[in-house]
């Protein structure tokens, strides 16, 4: 795989000048899909490893700049070349402002992954009804939970984050995967990024 561009921009511009009703007037799906593209929506409450994701999946970025992301105040956008598709990712910030535009973007995706803490036990709750007001919305669309920051001492388990999310109530006829992972950290721990390998296949499976 290799990476063709990462862009960072400031999403109330972004929302401002290509709402998402636009968007979706010049961009279909459809045709991304005969050109071979493939859309990942990425999304997860603020701080919860995203922006570490995607630098985790580019390769030549250092584990230091890593471990320095900062808040996304808009959007990230990054693309992939995998053997048989190019995957493109799209990062919305997690920060309660930019909630709200979330589903706005379910329609134009084949995959949503949803990062989250799991040493973030007291907004687990708050992950969850974001989760699931976003599978409401779409209730077909494959889904990849990524529980990161499991080298944190506090971490909860996959099985517990599992139930912390209800994960159990979402219908069968839904592709949903879980998956534990560790995209960066301050500590010594930042120069690995577990997780990733098997987050590309499943992901290569399901688009
Ligand atoms: N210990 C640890 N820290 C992590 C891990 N993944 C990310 N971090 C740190 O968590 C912080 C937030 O990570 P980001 O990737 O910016 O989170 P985000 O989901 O993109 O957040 P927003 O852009 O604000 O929505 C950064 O300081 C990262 O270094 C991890 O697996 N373990
Ligand atoms: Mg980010």
């Amino acid at each position: 795989m290799s990476t063709l561009q990462i862009i960072t921009n400031n999403p109330a511009l972004f929302i401002k000048l290509i709402p998402p009703v636009l968007m979706s007037e010049c961009f279909c799906l459809q045709e991304e899909e005969e050109r071979g593209k493939r859309q990942v929506l990425v999304l997860g409450l603020d701080g919860a490893g995203k922006s570490s994701m995607l630098m985790g999946l580019t390769p030549g970025e250092s584990a230091a700049k890593r471990g320095r992301c900062r808040p996304t105040r808009g959007f990230n956008f990054m693309s992939l070349n995998a053997p048989a598709c190019q995957l493109d990712f799209l990062e919305i910030g997690g920060g309660e402002d930019l909630r709200r535009y979330w589903s706005d973007y379910l329609r134009r995706t084949h995959v949503l992954v949803y990062v989250v803490d799991s040493s973030d036990r007291s907004r687990l709750p708050l992950a969850k009804d974001e989760l699931h007001r976003l599978l409401t919305v779409e209730p077909q669309l494959p889904v990849v939970v990524l529980g990161n920051k499991q080298d944190k001492p506090d971490a909860v388990s996959v099985s517990e984050l599992r139930e912390a999310l209800s994960l159990g109530s979402v219908t069968e006829t839904r592709k949903l995967f879980l998956l534990a992972a560790q995209l960066g950290s301050d500590g010594a721990l930042r120069n690995s990024c577990r997780g990733l390998d098997a987050f590309q296949d499943v992901l290569l499976q399901l688009v």
